[in-house]
């Protein structure tokens, strides 16, 4: 049995919608279907989860609804429209859409958790009923009827261990299973989506509690490709791949596959396929356990990049001696609920990598004068000019000199490194450098270690 997500840019149109139909119809073994809400059909479109963000807004601020509520209720339409289906699916489309506006919630997190999943949700209810009228029996499953269910905040939830056992009693019907991502239940009932992108984490969570033999995520590409095609254009494609390159790419820039997906495939040792819903027969990118021989001509699998950090960077003559330094350090970050990302450290020196996003203003200026005034350090600087790249490769824990190709590869270049750290995992090399620096630096590794590209 496989669980098959199919991705936002796959449910996009009628004509998307088509594509997802013959590929179900194409082998019935893909018994459990997981939808995203209908993604961009064009560059410059927006996504319904993001139209479902505005309407949640407009409803939180008692802002006129009706324009967004149209907006979000035509890119349905269109797709019902494709297929020629009866009104009554539309009609209980408009009418949950509608009804959640009448809901009262626990506070404005839980009701922007409830919109946003709307999205997935509909298209699950749409894409059932369009399996029915194209003869692919098909049944639409609401997480909690399952016991789908999560813990955690409102808007990044994390599966609570039940789900599994819940899942596992599941005795799945005859036909095929439609089943909306990105969402799940809390133990009071209300809604909490994943972070964003987390209809993947929905697959996986799927597919590790039924023990499938393969979990297929249907995107738009036909596999993951070794670097951002934004960087170099036309760049090899990773053929296989182990969990734990994925998990490192994922987290450090390589959005095709959301980085807590990994966790439960892992936990269920399910192997992953990334897919193109508009080349159904490429092979895609397989993601597999790491017992498998890297290739000795190349130790690299991926080199990702990403500019969503900020760094503190902090010297004190004999850190290295002083007990209790980092202990303090961290007890401040606890007090400000922070988590951090990374701290390589040096004998004076301690750089703390932060997630940017997670960061304002006024919280970065009164942490670091906390840490003036409770760890007098004799250098304190916050770098929000930040990238960190991640050379990631099975391979580098059976090498030595992959380090040294890469430094070279940027110092012949002139670029500066501000970090260089070899990850605890041994499989992947982080790099910090100036946001401005980090594309040519990309560049300069992909061409080290793979055949020179097109620029
Ligand atoms: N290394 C990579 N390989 C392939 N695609 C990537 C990579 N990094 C980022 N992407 C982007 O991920 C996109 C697919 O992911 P996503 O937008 O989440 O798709 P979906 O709509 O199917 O969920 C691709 O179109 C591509 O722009
Ligand atoms: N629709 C949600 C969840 C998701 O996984 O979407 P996609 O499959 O389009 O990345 C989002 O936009 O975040």
């Amino acid at each position: 049995m496989k669980v098959v997500k199919f991705g936002g840019s796959s449910l996009a149109t009628g004509e998307q919608v088509a594509k997802v139909v013959s590929i179900l119809n194409a082998d019935t073994e893909r018994r459990v279907i997981v939808t995203s809400a209908p993604g961009k059909r064009n560059p410059t479109d927006i996504k319904v989860t993001d139209l479902l963000i505005q309407y949640a807004q407009c409803a939180i601020t008692h802002q006129e609804t009706a324009p967004v509520v149209t907006q979000i209720l035509a890119r349905y339409q269109a797709i019902s429209d494709y297929f020629d289906l009866p009104n009554e699916v539309m009609i209980a489309l408009t009418n949950r859409l509608h009804n959640i506006a009448t809901t009262t919630f626990a506070d404005n997190a839980h009701l922007l958790a409830t919109y946003k999943a709307q999205g997935e949700l509909l298209n699950a209810i749409l894409l059932a009923a369009i399996l029915n009228q194209q003869g692919v029996p098909a049944k639409f499953v609401d997480p909690q009827t399952v016991g789908f269910l999560v813990g955690g905040a409102p808007d990044d939830a994390t599966v609570l261990p039940m789900t599994y056992a819940n899942l596992a009693r599941w005795t799945l019907p005859d036909t095929r299973i439609v089943f909306p991502g990105f969402f799940g239940y809390n133990q009071t009932g209300d809604i909490c989506t994943f972070a964003r992108g987390g209809s993947d984490i929905t697959g996986a969570i799927l597919s590790r509690g039924l023990r499938a033999d393969l979990y297929e995520n249907f995107t738009d590409v036909d596999a993951i490709f070794t670097v951002d095609t934004h960087i170099v254009p036309h760049p090899a494609m990773i053929t296989k791949m182990s969990y734990r390159e994925m998990r490192e790419l994922s987290y450090a820039g390589f959005s095709v596959f959301q980085d807590e997906a990994i966790i439960p495939a892992i936990q269920g040792q399910i192997p992953v396929n990334v897919k193109n819903t508009n080349n159904p027969t490429a092979p895609g990118t397989l993601i597999v356990p790491e017992q498998f021989l890297f290739n000795p001509a190349n130790p690299i699998t991926g080199i990702a990049c990403s500019d969503r950090f900020s760094a503190l960077y902090l010297h004190r003559y004999l850190l290295n001696k002083e007990v209790g330094f980092t202990l303090k350090l961290l007890e401040i970050f606890q007090k400000y609920n922070l988590s951090y990302e990374h701290i390589p450290s040096g004998i004076d020196d301690l750089t703390i990598i932060f997630d940017r996003s997670k960061l304002d203003a006024t919280t970065i200026h009164s942490l670091c004068r906390d840490i003036r005034t409770t760890l007098h350090p004799d250098y304190l600087e916050w770098i929000d000019d930040y990238a960190i790249i991640m050379v990631v490769g099975e391979g580098i824990a059976h090498t030595i000199d992959t380090m040294g190709k890469i430094i070279d590869s940027l110092t012949q270049n002139n670029i500066a490194i501000h970090m260089i750290n070899q990850g605890a995992s041994r499989i992947s090399i982080m790099i910090g450098t100036q946001r401005k620096d980090a594309p040519a630096a990309v560049r300069h590794i992909y061409d080290t270690f793979f055949v020179k590209s097109e620029v």
